[in-house]
């Protein structure tokens, strides 16, 4: 089994995925401070030959963690952002302090469709893109709807967005505390990814593909315009881009990988920018 690990700043993902079939048997998440006790929802590494991480906690949990796997798991191997990989060049002034799971999230999008947006919605949102031709160029970092809501102290953290209600009851004013900062945070991140999507677009002249991954991708995505996919296990498909290690791997094939569909013509994007400017 091969061990592919997640370590962002609330949750660490793991899942197990099989060598041989390249099937995924099992997933979990543990809260990223606690320790790994066995007991606790951690996968069983007694069957796992390989393991693959990205991280963007501390670099002493990373350790501890790597640390740990060394002495049970035959190959560990870590990402890390690099100024070239895969055919994309990293946009960052120091290519090795953007986000690696930014990054990872990238390399599969690129692999999969080429020139493209790449959105990620967790503990933040983080808006990437790269152009035809494998140019990265840098993104945005804004909070999550996890921390808008804390930052706000209105003893409302607790009430999660339902991630099947409808778009249009979202972004009506609220008529209560917990409504109206629900709504508001929601306006913010959706509104926020439209129009950089679309100013982005705008300026390189071309059309992207759009891709969201996150924990709160699904609530996210429902309220945006324009085409897109959700591809949950992204930052894993970057991982298994860059350290290939079964067969369908090797021949380029990501698990859970979406059909993305085609982005709407540059002038209608164009139009829609123009439309909400004169507004
Ligand atoms: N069980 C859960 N625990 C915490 N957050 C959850 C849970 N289910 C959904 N969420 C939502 O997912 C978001 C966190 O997403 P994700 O799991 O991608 O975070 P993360 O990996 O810790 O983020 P990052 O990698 O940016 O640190 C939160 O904003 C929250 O609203
Ligand atoms: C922005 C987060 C927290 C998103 O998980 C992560 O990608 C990170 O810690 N990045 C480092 C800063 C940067 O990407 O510029
Ligand atoms: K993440």
């Amino acid at each position: 089994m091969i061990l592919d690990l997640d370590i962002g700043n609330t949750l660490s993902k793991w899942r197990l995925k099989d060598v041989d079939t390249s099937e995924i048997r099992s997933r979990g998440a543990v809260w990223t401070r606690e320790e790994w006790r066995p007991g606790a929802d951690i996968p069983n590494l007694e069957v796992v030959e390989s393991v693959r991480i990205s991280s963007v906690a501390r670099r002493a949990v990373l350790e501890e963690t790597v640390q740990l796997l060394r002495q049970r798991v035959g190959a560990v191997y870590v990402a890390s952002s690099t100024p070239e990989a895969l055919g994309v060049t990293n946009g960052y002034e120091e290519p090795e302090r953007l986000g690696v799971d930014r990054w990872l999230g990238v390399l599969a999008g690129y692999q999969q469709v080429g020139a493209c947006c790449a959105v990620d919605c967790g503990s933040a949102i983080t808006i990437d893109f790269v152009l035809p031709g494998g140019r990265h160029l840098g993104g945005y970092i804004l909070p999550g709807l996890r921390l808008m809501k804390e930052s706000l102290k209105l003893g409302t953290r607790n009430v999660a967005i339902d991630p099947d209600s409808e778009p249009e009851e979202l972004l009506v004013p609220g008529r209560r505390t917990v409504e109206a900062v629900n709504h508001g945070i929601y306006m913010a991140a959706v509104s926020a990814i439209n129009r950089v999507y679309a100013e982005v677009c705008d300026s390189e002249g071309v059309a992207l593909p759009l891709m969201l991954t996150g924990g709160d991708a699904r609530v996210v995505a429902r309220g945006l315009q324009v085409p897109h996919a959700v591809w949950p296990d992204m930052v894993y498909g970057g991982l298994e881009a860059c350290f290939p290690l079964t067969a369908a791997e090797r021949a380029g094939r990501m698990a859970g990988a979406p059909c993305v569909p085609s982005p709407v013509a540059l002038e209608k994007i164009r139009a829609g920018l123009a439309f909400s400017m004169l507004l």
